[in-house]
């Protein structure tokens, strides 16, 4: 592995008005590593991956990628980023074709590359028979499908994935953990947060955990697993302090009592 690092966070620390959400963060992340940044909702992440982005300008702290400080050149950071955000709108009355040719223009994409990379993307995603129809008439899980090829029809060297399975079914799981590793095996970075604890497991060969605001374990599956528990699951509930007890889902069902 390359010695030099690909993202360099130093103190980082973000606040919402009086609200300290990110404690002074410091990392270091490689080329070719795929992180898997998890951590209870609230925690810091989506936070987190919009700093990384240029999506929020306003940090304290430093943020270096690929040798270009956030503070001073978002644009170019911007460049070498493919971003899937949570939850994003998709301007649904575009075909994907569209779509992604809007996208591929902002990055300055040559046409005839972008048209025929687009088309490969879609149908390799299974929506060969979709191209050209209004994404209005898509399912959840084919518009998630449409903002990971948006993500990373640039062709980015960092590839940042916030909750990209929502809404996908159980054969298109399968395939994003193919893709995350061929994306790796091409030399990509990929910086992949989620919920779903046994994709994380599965894909992350480096494993980030966030809670309120501060990294409380770094490593991989295998050293978590060896200093705390078996599975990501029960080493997630361990080190944010609620063990798995049911006694929330009794409180649930009672209140209907
Ligand atoms: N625009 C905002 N204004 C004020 N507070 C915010 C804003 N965005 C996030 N927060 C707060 O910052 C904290 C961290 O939020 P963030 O979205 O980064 O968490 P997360 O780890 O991504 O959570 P989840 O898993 O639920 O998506 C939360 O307490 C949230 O309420």
């Amino acid at each position: 592995m390359n010695d030099q690092p690909l993202i360099q966070i130093r103190n980082l620390s973000k606040s919402y008005g009086s609200k300290l959400v990110l404690k002074n963060l410091t990392l270091d992340i490689f080329p070719g590593q795929v992180i898997g940044y998890i951590g209870p909702n609230g925690a810091g992440k989506s936070t987190t991956v919009k700093i990384l982005t240029g999506l929020i300008p306003d940090f304290n702290g430093e943020v270096i990628v690929d040798g270009i400080n956030m503070s001073q050149d978002p644009l170019e950071i911007k460049k070498l980023i493919g971003y899937v955000p949570e939850n994003a709108e998709i301007y649904d009355v575009l075909t994907p074709m569209e779509y992604l040719d809007f996208i591929g223009k902002l990055y300055n994409m040559e046409e005839a590359v972008l048209h025929d990379r687009a088309k490969k993307l879609l149908t390799a995603f299974g929506l060969g028979d979709n191209i050209d129809s209004r994404m209005d008439t898509f399912s959840k899980g084919m518009k998630q499908k449409v903002l990971l090829i948006s993500g990373i029809i640039h062709n980015p060297k960092i590839i940042v994935l916030d909750e990209p399975l929502s809404g996908l079914d159980a054969n298109a799981v399968i395939m994003i953990k193919e893709l995350i590793v061929k994306l790796k095996q091409e030399g990509k970075t990929i910086f992949y947060c989620s919920h779903v604890m046994d994709v994380v497991e599965k894909v992350s060969d480096r494993i980030l955990l966030i809670n309120k605001g501060e990294i409380i374990a770094d490593g991989s599956f295998e050293s978590l697993k060896q200093d705390h528990a078996d599975t990501l699951e029960q080493i997630f509930a361990k080190l944010t302090g609620r063990e798995i007890t049911g006694t929330e889902a009794d409180a649930i069902i009672n209140s209907f009592d």
